[in-house]
């Protein structure tokens, strides 16, 4: 998979773990009984995906973003309940040219969407549906938890999008809706609440286990051949 990650974003290498932040501490080891849910980032370009993504996985606002190519990837493993959950974020690339050979890999396997639009750009709010659409299109099932997120709130004076107009769109898909700024450190916690209402969703209905599965695979393959082999011998 051709992959082009941000020079800028020092941990942003694949599934890269941020050992900063007090969420995402485990060790790769603790993160082998996490349960891993895979959610995608999607809306227009700069809306700010990448920015909230990098909020939420850094902890910090990211300046001087540079347009997404492909995807960034990125990671931070809550503990929730004390189940320990990582979310893989899949940053996408708003910008047509530098989407349309990922567009498959977006949507294969993915646990949960998040939409993103900027309240100070109309035009960003009115691409909300198609991008819905561009889901259903790539067969993302009904199951499948999203979220719709105005980004920008710190702008006031600029804002184009009613808070009213992006609840009355929320409300016709029934997705939640947050309206947040990936700059204000005072929404620091709001991002995050974002995340971790997908995480909880997930949570409570995705077995997905792998290494724990695989793992009971090996014991039972090795069980049966151990059996296979005393049965021989008798
Ligand atoms: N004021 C303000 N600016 C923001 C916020 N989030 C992002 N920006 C700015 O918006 C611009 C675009 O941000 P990105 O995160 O790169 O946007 P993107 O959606 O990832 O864009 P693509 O990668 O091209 O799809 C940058 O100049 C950011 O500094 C925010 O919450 N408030
Ligand atoms: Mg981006």
């Amino acid at each position: 998979m051709a992959i082009e990650n941000n020079p800028e974003e020092e941990f942003d290498t694949v599934f890269s773990l941020n050992d900063s932040l007090q969420l995402s501490s485990h060790s790769e080891q603790d993160c082998g009984k996490a349960r891993i849910f895979k959610i995608i980032v999607i809306g227009d370009s700069n809306v700010g995906k990448t920015c909230l993504t990098y909020r939420f996985c850094g902890g910090t606002f990211l300046k001087n973003p540079e347009a997404t190519i492909g995807v960034d990837f990125r990671e931070r493993t809550v503990e929730l309940d004390g189940e320990r959950i990582k979310l893989q974020i899949w940053d996408t690339a708003g910008q047509e040219r530098f989407r349309k050979s990922m567009v498959e890999h977006y949507y294969r396997s993915v646990h949960a969407i998040i939409f993103v639009y900027d309240v100070t750009n109309l035009p960003s709010f009115e691409s909300i549906p198609e991008w819905i659409e561009e889901c259903s299109k790539h067969s993302v099932g009904p199951l499948v938890p999203r979220i719709i997120v105005g980004n920008k709130c710190d702008l006031r004076e600029h804002r184009q999008v009613p808070a009213s107009a992006a609840h009355c769109l929320a409300d016709s898909y029934n997705f939640p809706l947050f309206e947040t700024s990936a700059k204000d450190p005072a929404e620091k916690e709001h991002v995050d609440a974002i995340f971790l209402t997908l995480a909880y969703r997930l949570k409570s209905h995705k077995p997905l286990r792998l290494k724990q599965l695989s793992e009971s695979c090996v014991r039972q393959l090795r069980d049966q051949r151990e059996q296979e082999t005393t049965s021989c011998q008798c």
